[in-house]
């Protein structure tokens, strides 16, 4: 799948800037960026919900031709394949807010998708033809192995509303899956789940596309889920892709960095940097450098506090966990970052892979993680855990320069995105030229954040076959 040079815009807010972008065949490739950055508005352009004003975006299926989703047609018009058509040239999404038909049961959920496959037309049903029952069975033969896939069988018959958090992300996840995609676009399938649902999710994500072959596009804020999973990350800042590249290259990338934390972390980080490959002779720690984007949610302020890097402290919490790790850890202590990565997982995860005889892949899902953060110690610590080695040797004096650095990163964080904000309210919407024209589909996404003054959400749609 490949945009090129999208441009999305609303009145006078510009949501998507000439973004590109392209999903390999059989690759996992995560959209990370700040709220607001315009990764749900590159979603919905993809799927056909929004029509941007400029670029193409089209599709090439395995031993398929290329189908156009979104182009300039004959006559030089703006067309956009509706999302219906879209699913159905193999394409599937989940969204960020769970939308299931909560009053029915976990099976009906995933049926109705199923079905959505099959040729049955109403009369048919109505009429309940042979060949119509033939279809039926067949979805509900396909539904219940998708929810096998996701881990819900013997809930077949709940009701999808009574699922804990997790259950109901998963029950999504199948519906997706039922119209058997070739292309799977999740939209923050972990938001709100609490640290295992995340770890089984991530293993469930990184299942769907070895096991089905199933590309997948994801947003994501939780960057422990994005690095253990991803193949490539796109990094996008008010709609302009910043950064693209391999998960380790752009954690370090210092305009990522700058546009997570603002300036004065990533100068910081860029700083520790430094100064760790100055005393790259002192052995522990060097490997997971201090300047790296965090591995933690980064979705909201609370989170941005919770995993400033501070580069002293970089340096020394690295030195210490990867100390701890020699001292006690399954992980190798040769490699400080998987080292550290065992340290500070939480609890569960730690419990969790120890059970499963898989240390070491949790310690590699967790590689990235910086040693600068300390806040999943410390939410492990809150929870009731055990603390970690890493977390019992800090020092009152680093707990201090944490709190400061950390306030002066949530003031960052908090101006950078008022900043965002204000910028976005004080755009004009005088020159909004087009009809806010909701369709079927386009209700069915809500704006998000604004109602739209001029809405790009199709103008022209077409109806070619997939
Ligand atoms: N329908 C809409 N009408 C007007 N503005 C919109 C609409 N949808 C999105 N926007 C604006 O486009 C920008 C990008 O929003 P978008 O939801 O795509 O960001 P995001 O990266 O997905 O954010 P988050 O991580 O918070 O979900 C924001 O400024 C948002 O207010």
């Amino acid at each position: 799948m490949r945009a090129d040079g999208i441009t999305l815009r609303f009145g006078g807010l510009t949501s998507l800037d000439g973004v590109g972008l392209t999903l390999n065949r059989g690759e996992i490739l995560a959209v990370i960026g700040p709220n607001g950055a315009g990764k749900t508005s590159l979603f919905n352009s993809l799927t056909g919900v929004y029509l941007p004003q400029e670029g193409t975006i089209e599709f090439l299926p395995a031993g398929g031709a290329v189908v156009p989703l979104v182009h300039n047609n004959v006559l030089g018009r703006r067309v956009s394949r509706k999302p219906h058509l879209v699913n159905r040239a193999g394409i599937s999404r989940t969204f960020q807010n769970i939308r299931l038909f909560n009053a029915l049961t976990v099976l009906e959920n995933v049926q109705i998708a199923a079905e959505t496959r099959s040729a049955s037309g109403p009369i048919g049903v109505m009429l309940g033809l042979p060949h119509n029952r033939r279809n039926e069975r067949e979805a509900r033969r396909h539904s219940r192995e998708m929810l096998d896939f996701v881990g819900l069988s013997g809930k077949e018959q709940n009701i999808a509303g009574s699922l804990s958090y997790g259950d109901q992300r998963r029950l999504e996840i199948a519906r997706a899956m039922a119209s058997n995609p070739k292309v799977l676009l999740l939209d923050e399938p972990a938001a709100g789940t609490n640290p295992s649902e995340k770890l089984g999710l991530a293993q469930l994500i990184t299942r769907i596309n070895t096991e089905l072959g199933i590309s997948i596009l994801l947003i994501e804020h939780d960057m422990r889920l994005v690095m253990s999973v991803a193949h490539r990350i796109t990094v996008l800042n008010f709609g302009k892709v910043i950064a693209s590249g391999a998960p380790a290259e752009v954690q370090q990338n210092p305009a990522v960095i700058e546009a997570y934390l603002g300036s004065d972390a990533a100068e910081e980080a860029a700083e520790a940097a430094a100064a760790a490959d100055a005393a790259a002779g002192d052995g522990a720690g060097t490997e997971a450098s201090a300047a790296e984007l965090p591995a933690s949610d980064l979705g909201d302020g609370d989170a941005k506090a919770d995993v400033v890097p501070d580069a002293a402290e970089a340096s020394t919490a690295d030195a210490e966990v990867a100390g701890a790790a020699e001292a006690g850890a399954d992980a190798p202590a040769s490699d400080a970052a998987e080292a550290s990565a065992a340290e500070v997982s939480t609890a569960e995860a730690e419990a969790s892979a120890a059970e499963s005889g898989e240390s070491e892949s949790a310690a590699e899902s967790g590689a990235v993680e910086s040693a600068a953060e300390s806040g999943a110690a410390e939410s492990a610590a809150e929870s009731g855990t055990e603390a970690s080695a890493a977390e019992s040797s800090a020092t009152s004096a680093e707990s201090a320069q944490l709190s400061e650095a950390e306030s002066a990163a949530e003031s960052s964080a908090t101006s950078a995105e008022s900043a965002q904000l204000a910028e976005a309210e004080a755009e004009p919407d005088a020159d909004a030229d087009a009809d806010a024209e909701p369709d079927a589909e386009s209700s069915a996404e809500p704006p998000a954040k604004r109602s739209p003054s001029e809405s790009p959400a199709r103008d022209t749609t077409e109806e070619g076959s997939a």
